[in-house]
């Protein structure tokens, strides 16, 4: 279980990032954690991976205080940031060093997941390009089996392919015991991956829903035109019209477009918020 509670944020001389944040992660669940550029997703995963504290409030991470950094915390806790450092040697030869710095670190997956991947295991760190690096270190944190997987940006620098690779290699070595969380302005790659979405605004969390939540509470439709929109909680036009937002209102549950959810919250927060609050306080 990952816990913030009450927490608050600013870096040196720069505005509050987080006021009074509270927020509860539990194991069994893919967080997407959406936000405009700047609100502080990275900070949150950071805060998290304890290479950050802060100024208020308690966070919990499987019992741990992410700051103490303790051996037991850091065997569990993997961070991908936007941009991984690699070490040199071949692909082959980071999992053999490094695997054993986690204990349930299985090699057969980083195996498997480079191969998917399109990764010769000979080839050296040094030379490989942005996106083959970032292929590595996920094959790595997938492989380490750790209880709390942090992703910054992870399908950065992926290409389609990879992208799909990308989300049958997460589903398959997921498991109940594991939070995995990913930062991430690609809500396409999030699709059919993710159960759970989280968005931050104005240094406050403005959702946080299960994807199924967000197909029982909002419909979203393609509308030929736009005349009668009491109803509409946000609007876009596009090829065939007008792609809204709307309370769903005959319960059917739908299919859920990240990004029409992610602008609704940021343009309508109150009205999301009425609706959301519906929803059972997580504990
Ligand atoms: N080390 C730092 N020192 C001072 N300010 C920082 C530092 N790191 C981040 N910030 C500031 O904190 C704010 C949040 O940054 P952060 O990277 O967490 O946001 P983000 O939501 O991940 O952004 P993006 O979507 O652009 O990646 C930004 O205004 C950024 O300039």
């Amino acid at each position: 279980m990952i816990t913030f509670d009450n927490v608050s944020f600013r870096y040196k001389r720069r505005k509050p990032l987080f006021e009074n944040l509270s927020l509860n992660l539990v194991p069994g669940h893919i967080y997407g954690l959406l936000g405009r550029n700047g609100e502080g997703k990275s900070t949150l995963l950071r805060h998290i991976a304890g290479l950050v504290f802060p100024d208020k409030g308690e966070i919990d991470v499987f019992g741990f205080k992410p700051f103490e950094r303790r051996p037991g915390f850091l065997r569990e806790v993997f961070y991908i940031p936007e941009e991984p450092y690699l070490p040199s040697g071949t692909v082959k030869s980071l999992s053999e060093r490094y695997g054993s710095l986690y204990v349930n670190f299985d090699h057969g997956v980083f195996v498997k997941a480079i191969f998917q991947f399109d990764i010769f295991e000979n080839e050296k760190l040094d030379n490989l390009s942005y996106g083959q690096r970032k292929k590595v270190i996920i094959a790595f944190a997938l492989a380490a089996n750790t209880k709390v997987l942090l992703m910054d940006e992870p399908t950065n620098g992926l290409d389609i392919p990879s992208k799909t690779q990308f989300k049958k290699l997460v589903l398959s070595t997921f498991n109940e015991e594991r939070i995995i969380v990913m930062a991430t302005h690609q809500v396409r790659d999030l699709e059919n991956l993710i159960d759970t979405i989280i968005i931050l605004h104005e240094n406050k969390l403005a959702l946080q829903a299960k994807t199924d939540e967000v197909s029982q509470l909002l419909s979203f439709q393609i509308r030929p035109e736009l005349q009668d929109h009491e109803d509409v909680l946000y609007a876009q036009i596009s090829p065939g019209g007008y792609k809204v937002v709307t309370k769903n209102i005959f319960g059917n549950a739908g299919q859920i477009n990240l990004e029409y959810l992610f602008n609704a919250v940021i343009e309508s927060p109150s009205s999301m918020k009425e609706i959301f609050d519906q929803l059972p306080v997580r504990n």
